[in-house]
């Protein structure tokens, strides 16, 4: 019997049919002085997974946690689902972020959990769905992310690989409206990272995520993102769609898409 999604859609206050899920406008932000984000602005609609790629130290996890609410910008707005995020007081962020799944580089696994505790938190945390329906999605993740047997070691007997396939199921596993990945499949073979792509895949077209997705692995995100967004310096130098990027000539965005894929056949 088809089950009702754990975190119905509706529980949050969302605008359909393509409207923008995310909006940032005007975002700047410096650090130690220097400008990190310089004036961003874009949106991503309902249902899409937004591409954010560029140069290493270019501003795209502060801006995806600028997004999450993890950190303030100096100015600008982040509209989630037409919340002004800046707005909110500590605690409606933290009710906000329950209701979004994030995936950060530094995969923040609870080591004194199993791995079956740690995927299973955001359930646990959102109240709503009976242990036993949380059992069988652990499992049933496990063996999505190629681990059938880890669901009682704890993250200190994991690779890095692998405790970032637990940290994607537990991102996942509540099945929000709105994720963040920030470079998901770095660090993983290419057979894990092409599951990894899957599952992100299989997430937007079962639920109509909405999604941002940070990578250096152009070849793997050509295929999962509608749309593409390029910083350099902390600026925007290149926002539209796949054929777009492929087709433009702006020669720094066609040498970083070129090189990028190049290197990954390689
Ligand atoms: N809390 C913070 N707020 C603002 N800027 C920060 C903060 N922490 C670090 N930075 C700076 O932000 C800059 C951009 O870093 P960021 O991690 O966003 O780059 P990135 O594009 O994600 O890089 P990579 O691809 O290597 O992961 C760095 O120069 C860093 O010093």
């Amino acid at each position: 019997m088809p089950r009702e999604p754990l975190y119905p859609r509706s529980k949050t206050p969302s605008r359909r049919g393509g409207c923008a899920v995310i909006k940032v406008e005007n975002v700047c932000k410096s650090h130690l002085g220097r400008p990190v984000l310089r004036n961003i602005s874009f949106e991503v609609n309902e249902g899409l997974n937004l591409g954010l790629i560029g140069p290493g130290g270019c501003g795209k996890t502060v801006l995806l946690k600028i997004i999450c609410g993890l950190i303030r910008p100096d100015s600008g707005k982040v509209f989630i689902n037409d919340v002004d995020v800046m707005s909110l007081k500590e605690t409606e962020i933290a009710e906000l972020r329950k209701s979004l799944g994030m995936l950060f580089q530094n995969y923040a696994l609870f080591d004194d959990m199993t791995v079956s505790e740690n995927i299973a938190f955001p359930l646990r945390q959102a109240g709503e769905a009976s242990e036993e329906e949380i059992q069988e999605l652990v499992k049933g993740l496990l063996v999505e992310i190629g681990l059938p047997t880890a669901a009682q070691k704890f993250p200190n007997e994991l690779s890095g690989g692998m405790k970032k396939r637990v940290s994607f199921a537990r991102a996942v596993i509540h099945k929000p409206p709105i994720l963040f990945y920030d470079d998901p499949t770095a660090g993983l073979d290419p057979v894990t990272s092409s599951k990894i792509f899957r599952l992100l895949t299989q997430m937007k077209d079962d639920q109509g995520t909405t999604s941002i997705t940070v990578s250096h692995d152009i070849d793997g995100i050509k295929d999962i993102c509608e749309n593409f967004l390029m910083l350099d310096r902390g600026q925007i130098v290149f926002h539209g769609s796949r054929e777009e990027i492929e087709e433009t000539d702006i020669k720094l965005v066609r040498q970083f898409w070129d090189a990028s894929s190049d290197d990954e056949l390689g």
